[in-house]
């Protein structure tokens, strides 16, 4: 059993400088996420969602404030945290099993790894593919592959940086529900960056709604309806208007808008 502890974001500052230009991207984040707990993070495009959480897995710093697990300075390159991408990132020339253990620190399995590897493979339904490479799977399973990746070295924390994005809708809809499956098995906190209302609704016990860059925590609202959830539910339906009000408030449409 994982020993889950709070992810905390104190303060979270950071800016970018492009040719001396300086462009502020997160203002004053400031938030807690309790150990099992699933946030979604939601935006307008280019508030700085992203930035976010390669701040936390430690691809860049902030330029001002401190990220915590269980009260201490997360370290850089740690197993604490794992993340998977929009694009499942895998080494093509690798087996789905090699691609998943690529990052383990011992390159000889003991029993007790290649057990874990397996038990990986079966909590994301890849188990009769040990052996097929990247080129030989859909873009679902290639990153079903990388969930189980991201999940091999027990992370406290799995980030999630819009993994479904490149997916078809029916395919969608059904990572969302094998994430939840593997959420609740798993026992990860995770923080999930998507663009889609619904899916942010469907999985999380909170939704954090992103201002306009320089991005603040504009809103957070939380989901309070029993899982499994029902997309076609009433309680669903009025928490979907209400976060598209907080979102569409934050971008210039194009066009009128009413829900
Ligand atoms: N390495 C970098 N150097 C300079 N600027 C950067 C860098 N990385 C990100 N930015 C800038 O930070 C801002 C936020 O980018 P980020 O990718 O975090 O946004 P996002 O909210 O994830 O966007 P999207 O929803 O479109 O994916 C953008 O203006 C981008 O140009």
């Amino acid at each position: 059993m994982k020993n889950l502890e709070q992810l905390s974001l104190h303060n979270i500052n950071k800016s970018f400088f492009i040719n001396n230009k300086k462009i502020d991207v997160l203002k004053d984040i400031n938030l807690d996420v309790t150990p099992g707990e699933f946030v979604s993070i939601i935006g307008p495009s280019g508030c700085g969602k992203s930035t976010l959480l390669r701040l936390i897995i430690g691809l860049s710093h902030q330029t001002i404030g401190s990220i915590l697990l269980g009260g201490r300075e997360l370290q850089e390159s740690t197993h604490e945290v794992g993340i998977v991408f929009q694009e499942s990132r895998l080494f093509p020339w690798l087996s789905v099993y090699k691609n998943i253990t690529f990052g383990l620190e011992n390159e000889h399995l003991s029993q007790k790894d290649q057990a874990d590897v397996k038990e990986h493979l079966h909590l994301v339904g890849l188990e009769n593919f040990a052996d097929a490479y990247p080129s030989q799977l859909s873009g679902g399973m290639q990153q079903r592959v990388s969930i189980a990746r991201a999940l091999i070295s027990h992370p406290k924390v799995l980030l999630l940086d819009e993994p479904f994005g490149a997916l078809d809708a029916i395919t969608r809809i059904y990572m969302q529900q094998e994430i939840t499956r593997i959420w609740q098995t798993e026992k990860s906190t995770i923080l999930l960056v998507t663009h889609d209302i619904d899916e942010a609704i469907f999985l999380s016990d909170r939704v954090i709604v992103m201002s306009h860059r320089p991005a603040t925590i504009k809103n957070i609202i939380s989901v309070d309806l029993p899982r499994p959830r029902d997309r076609n539910s009433y309680d669903f339906l009025l928490l979907r208007k209400k976060i598209y009000k907080e979102f569409f408030n934050e971008i210039e449409m194009p066009f009128s808008f009413s829900i």
